[in-house]
């Protein structure tokens, strides 16, 4: 167990059977369902998978809590929410376009980060548990007496300006921007703001949920290691009051009245649970003699799909790194992909588009669409000295999937798309000469 001087404390390791309890004796021992739970607390499976999926990818925790879910008054719908939340398929029709957005500002009303969720695109459909949505948040406000959680899919949150406090069922996770939370498919949470306003993105993930990429002839280590994914340690709200449970379920948002926390788990034990990873501790992986790798080597989680190596999505980053390659191109290189390709980016720039990309802006390559260095910067690398260079300053993501990724209505349509994105690549001029080799 970790132990900061201050804030939550967290148990650590990927997918681990974790088990932890805030206060002594609370989590039954040689069995999960006792006849009478100690404390007099019920007990509740909470289910990520299905009761039946393989071992290796079976999710599930036994919560210990004060209530069980059921006590909760009935749904009703939600329309104040957020009008700009979508979940897909979309109606419009996709064009083929390279797409590039700037951030969204921060917001000149009160509003807390479920108010706010502005869905930039999805691919697949929730429905069938396929695919993923992208949405946008920019927040000013803690989320009082309300909890929310997603019946659609596993939050990936990505946050770029401001810092989060994730109280959620299995206790309480803070993720500044460089780290990233994962919450399970259903898991409830409330979203503080503790350092003021906050700006972000979070993939609301349909499919499988996340695990970590194999490691193939790399070996044992390396990438994201498992011992750096944090779990939050049981944490419980005892308090009642006229609360509010909001839920996303099927892509439409809903409202239930709670007389009490629904965060009053005592003590837990599983591995489906929240979690959170520094992004500095990815142990990034590269050429040291030539050529640009594939990006597929800096995925730090992988969304599987039916098909072997065929990612429902993937999350990649592009952090501070060395570059050493010799005679080569170092930059992205041109490109066209099967696959379908949404990036963010949280600090710094990106070394592909040195203008243009905005942290907490966005770009989208679709299947087959042609994209890469934008021209000044193909002149830059081609021109270059090439001596061992660290990046620095720098940390965008890609959300790769194999669904096409639909903008949606409000991302064709806001004056934060950049309608001359094209233009980036306008100075690639012929150098062709076939006198000269
Ligand atoms: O900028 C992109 O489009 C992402 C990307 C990065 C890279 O290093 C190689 C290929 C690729 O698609
Ligand atoms: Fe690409």
């Amino acid at each position: 167990m970790s132990e900061p001087a201050t804030g939550p404390r967290y148990l650590t390791g990927f997918d681990n059977e974790h088990e932890t309890e805030a206060l002594e004796g609370a989590l039954p021992r040689g069995r999960f369902s006792p006849q009478r739970v100690p404390y007099g607390l019920y007990a509740e499976q909470f289910s990520s998978t299905a009761f039946t999926a393989p071992r290796a990818s079976n999710r599930r925790t036994w919560l210990y809590r004060i209530r069980p879910s059921v006590v909760q008054g009935d749904y009703a719908p939600y329309p104040e929410g957020s009008p700009l939340l979508a979940t897909g398929p979309q109606r419009t029709n996709t064009p083929p376009n390279m797409l590039r957005w700037d951030p969204l500002p921060l917001p000149e009303v009160d509003v807390d980060l479920v108010d706010s969720l502005t869905t930039v695109a999805s691919c697949g459909d929730a429905l069938a548990q396929q695919g993923m949505g992208i949405h946008l948040y920019a927040a000013n406000r803690s989320m009082q007496d309300r909890y929310f959680y997603c019946a659609d899919g596993e939050w990936l949150l990505i946050p770029q300006q401001g810092e989060l406090r994730l109280r959620t069922e299995c206790g309480v996770l803070d993720v500044a921007p460089g780290f990233v939370a994962v919450i399970p498919r259903g898991m409830k949470f409330a979203v503080d703001l503790p350092t003021g306003p906050a700006r972000g993105y979070v993939c609301e993930n349909y499919g499988a949920p996340f695990v970590l990429p194999e490691r193939g002839p790399v070996g044992a280590n390396g990438y994201a290691n498992d011992r750096d994914f944090e779990y939050p340690v049981a944490h419980y709200e005892d308090r009642e009051g006229d609360i509010e449970l909001l839920c996303k379920f099927a892509g439409h948002l809903y409202r239930a009245p709670i007389d009490h926390s629904p965060l009053d788990v005592v003590a837990w034990t599983g591995n489906s649970a929240p979690y959170r990873y520094d992004l500095s501790r990815f142990n990034v992986i590269g050429s040291v003699s030539y050529d640009h790798p594939d990006p597929s080597i800096l995925t730090v989680l992988t969304s599987p799909s039916e098909t072997e190596g065929v990612a429902n999505v993937d999350f990649v980053i592009f952090p501070p790194r060395w570059m050493v390659a010799e005679n080569t191109f170092r930059p992205p290189w041109f490109h066209r992909n099967v696959m379908n390709e949404y990036m963010g980016l949280i600090e710094g720039v990106y070394d592909a588009k040195e203008t243009g990309f905005l942290p907490g802006g966005g770009s989208l390559h679709n299947c087959m669409s042609p994209h890469g260095p934008e021209a000044a910067v193909f002149e830059k690398a081609s021109n270059a000295t090439l001596k061992p260079e660290r990046y620095v300053d720098t940390l965008a993501f890609m959300l790769e999937s194999r669904y096409l990724i639909q903008p949606t209505p409000w991302a064709l349509e806001t004056s934060l798309r950049q309608r001359d994105y094209c233009r980036c690549w306008e100075g690639l001029t012929r150098h062709f000469d076939p006198t000269r080799p």
